[in-house]
């Protein structure tokens, strides 16, 4: 009989979680969320293949049940499916950003004989709701996975089955650590992209022109501000003291800063900002989730129609996979330039020779 998933919560990463199950196994989709724009677009791009109307009943049927809401919704959920009657062979997991909090509201749920393992897949986007999910929003990121200190190793194995079809790297962790880890490359990171932009916001109040110039840069250590504020509300709350603790430690790094900027050290101000692009430069760029691909090419474009789409045709002719693609914006009396990003050196190259051929000027930058 087919295997029947209940998912909850049919925004960007429950989406993508189902149509990473589906890639791989057979079953029913049962779909449930408070928005039922979320629910009927899910449907419609065939994210699920139904929109469920009785949670408690469904819950009480389903093999596998995901929680991807915002997490403090998740740790509701919890406490409400202590009332149900789920049977000991289901499994039920999350995709929540922390995992503290929702592990120890699942040991409630764990004490009646279900089992619940934490999970946390590391990639995602700055845009939300079902109609950003992707199959392939997962390949090659580490997805963490938290069980409770009695979970079976042959459940844990059971819940990787499920999402085989994310092609991402599982890592077993316990909470605590998971919460520490994810909070300094992930959460903290959050609050200093908002602050950043907090910051310009002020200045715009009497300098509207700031607005204009905040350009690649700014734009690049900002974009995760565009995130839904009720998933990152819900995460800060839930992770609280470690963040706590990374402000302070932010604050004695920026007194540091400010007094190499008074001393006007040469020497001092080249050491920490090579410091900084040594240790980022070293960071894994082959797994998503980490620092991705610094194998940029610059292309001198003139502003003529159809100019990117004849650079994208001629990689693609010698099938070279582009990871992103640009247009750094320009001063209205020179020509533009596109920034192409690849997964390797040998694909930069490859595109280097293969434009340069075709009479387009290339650099690149380091
Ligand atoms: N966005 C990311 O980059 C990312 C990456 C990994 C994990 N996560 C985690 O995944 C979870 C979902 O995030 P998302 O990016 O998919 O957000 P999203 O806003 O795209 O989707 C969340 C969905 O949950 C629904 N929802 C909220 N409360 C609900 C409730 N009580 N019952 C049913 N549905 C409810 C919303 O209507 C929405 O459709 C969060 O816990 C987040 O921390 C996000
Ligand atoms: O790429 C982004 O936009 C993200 O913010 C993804 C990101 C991250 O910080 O890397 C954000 C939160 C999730 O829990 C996992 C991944």
């Amino acid at each position: 009989m087919n295997k029947r998933v209940l998912l909850i919560g049919l925004g960007l990463i429950g989406g993508s979680i189902a149509m990473a199950i589906k890639k791989e196994h057979s079953c029913t989709i049962i779909g449930h969320d408070i928005s039922a724009d979320h629910a009927n677009l899910a449907k419609r791009l065939s994210i699920i293949d139904t929109i469920c109307t009785d949670l408690q009943k469904e819950a009480e049927m389903a093999d596998l049940i995901v929680l991807a809401t915002p997490v403090e919704e998740t740790e509701r959920l919890l406490e409400w499916f202590a009332a149900f009657t789920i049977p000991p062979g289901a499994l039920i997991t999350d995709v929540g950003s922390t995992k503290s909090r929702i592990m120890e509201k699942a040991s409630s749920i764990e004490d009646k004989g279900i089992t619940f393992i934490g999970g946390h897949p590391m990639a995602g986007s700055h845009k939300s709701g079902p109609g950003s999910a992707k199959a392939h929003l997962f390949e090659n990121a580490f997805y963490m996975i938290t069980p409770g200190p009695e979970t079976p190793d042959q459940r844990i194995e059971e819940l990787k089955d499920w999402l085989k079809g994310t092609h991402a790297k599982f890592i077993v962790m316990d909470a605590e650590k998971h919460d520490l880890l994810t909070g300094v490359v992930s959460h903290f990171p959050h609050v200093v992209a908002a602050s950043l932009v907090r910051q310009v916001e002020h200045y715009s109040h009497e300098h509207q022109q700031v607005n204009d110039l905040a350009a690649g840069g700014f734009k690049d250590i900002t974009r995760i501000a565009s995130s839904s504020p009720v998933m990152w509300k819900d995460i800060i709350k839930h992770n609280k003291e470690n963040i706590l603790t990374f402000i302070d430690e932010w604050i004695m790094e920026m007194e540091c800063v400010k007094d190499l900027v008074k001393s006007g050290s040469d020497q001092g101000l080249h050491d920490y900002f090579s410091g900084a692009k040594q240790y980022r430069d070293a960071l894994p760029i082959k797994a998503k989730g980490a620092i991705t691909s610094f194998y940029d090419l610059y292309v001198d474009i003139i502003d003529d129609v159809g100019v990117i789409s004849r650079v994208t045709s001629i990689l693609a002719e010698k099938k070279i996979s582009i990871t992103n693609i640009r247009v750094i914006e320009a001063r209205e009396d020179i020509y533009g330039v596109l920034r192409v990003s690849f997964q390797s050196e040998g694909d930069r190259q490859q595109a280097k020779e293969s434009l340069e051929h075709l009479q387009f000027t290339t650099y690149i930058a380091m």
